[in-house]
């Protein structure tokens, strides 16, 4: 695999495991990182043979630039251990785990996978979708900073998260905004990354480049998505725009040339040395604490 470990995690794609057309379009694909799903996509009658057209994938070495991550279903469900023997055969960038509850769960995946791989370089991600990992979205993001531990990814499961509380799934989203801020509070809090989740009416662009923007504003670092068709509208919105990156030179430049100085002013407005550290992390094109996986 060709993959940057640097690189953003913009768009998102999940792909049924279960689907080979869908799985022989990946590599034609400019997603920064594709889920392979052996979870909620697949029946329960295709899973297995989801399973064996997801080892073909892998074992087909391909060469592409995407993060692959395999969302494997419930540890503790019938199909838990053969997922994890997959996941031992595939060898993916990460393993994506589903309704993850509290850091147990995390815990526990971390201690299954020591045994299919000692050295540590499968990541695992985890999706927030249920309201027990809501209460415990503090220390579950805490295992971020455990530099033992794997985790390196929240993944907003909105259609879960609105099944199990009730929350109405409105255009505006206005009811779930306030669950999708906690997760990035909490994912930054524990330096991992954070994606925001998949909006399901995939044929209205307008409506979806209006989420991405939203999400984009609250902070996450990109969004799942689900039909192709969502990927180059959601590349474009998540990548800092020429305005942002001439504002963030702008502010470089400046603190060169009054090195001694702690507060400035440009163009009318206060910019601290807070400001040239988040000048500094746009132009470097990266967020700090967000390696991945
Ligand atoms: C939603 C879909 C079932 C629609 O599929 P389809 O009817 O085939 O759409 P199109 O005819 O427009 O497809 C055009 C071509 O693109 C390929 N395609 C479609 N989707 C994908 C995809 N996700 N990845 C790769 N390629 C894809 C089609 O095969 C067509 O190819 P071709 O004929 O050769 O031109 C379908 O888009 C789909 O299944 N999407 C993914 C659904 C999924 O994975 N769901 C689970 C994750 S969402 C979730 O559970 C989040 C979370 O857990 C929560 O709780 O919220
Ligand atoms: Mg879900």
């Amino acid at each position: 695999m060709t993959r940057d470990p640097a690189a953003p995690l913009r768009s998102v794609l999940y792909v049924p495991a279960s689907n080979p057309k869908a799985l022989a379009k990946i590599g034609t694909l400019a997603a920064d990182a594709v889920i392979l799903d052996l979870e909620d996509a697949v029946a329960p009658e295709e899973k297995a043979a989801a399973r064996e057209r997801l080892c073909a994938f892998f074992a087909a070495k391909p060469d592409q630039p995407a993060l692959l991550v395999i969302r494997i279903n419930a540890l503790n469900s019938e199909w838990g251990s053969s997922d994890l023997e997959a996941v031992k055969a595939c060898r993916p960038d990460a393993v994506l785990l589903p309704k993850v509850d509290t850091p147990r769960d995390i815990l526990a995946a971390d201690d299954a996978l020591d045994e299919i791989d000692a050295s540590k370089r499968i990541g695992v991600w985890a999706m927030i979708e249920t309201p027990k990992a809501m209460l415990n979205i503090g220390a579950i993001a805490a295992l971020g900073r455990d530099r033992a531990a794997r985790l390196g990814c929240f993944v907003a499961g909105t259609n879960d998260l609105a099944k199990d509380t009730g929350i109405r799934m409105t255009p505006d989203r206005r009811y779930l905004v306030p669950a999708l801020s906690q997760m990035v509070m909490a994912a930054r809090a524990g330096s991992l990354a954070v994606l925001d989740g998949v909006s399901n009416d995939f044929r209205d662009l307008d409506a979806f480049a209006a989420e991405c923007r939203e999400a984009r504003n609250m902070g996450f670092d990109g969004k799942t998505l689900i039909h192709p068709a969502q990927i180059a509208s959601t590349n474009a919105i998540f990548a800092p725009n020429p305005k942002e990156l001439a504002e963030a030179q702008a502010i470089v430049d400046a603190f060169a040339d009054q090195p001694g100085k702690g507060v400035i002013q440009i163009n009318g407005r206060m910019v601290e040395r807070l400001h040239l550290a988040q000048a500094e992390r746009l132009l470097a094109g990266d967020k700090e604490g967000n390696e991945q996986p």
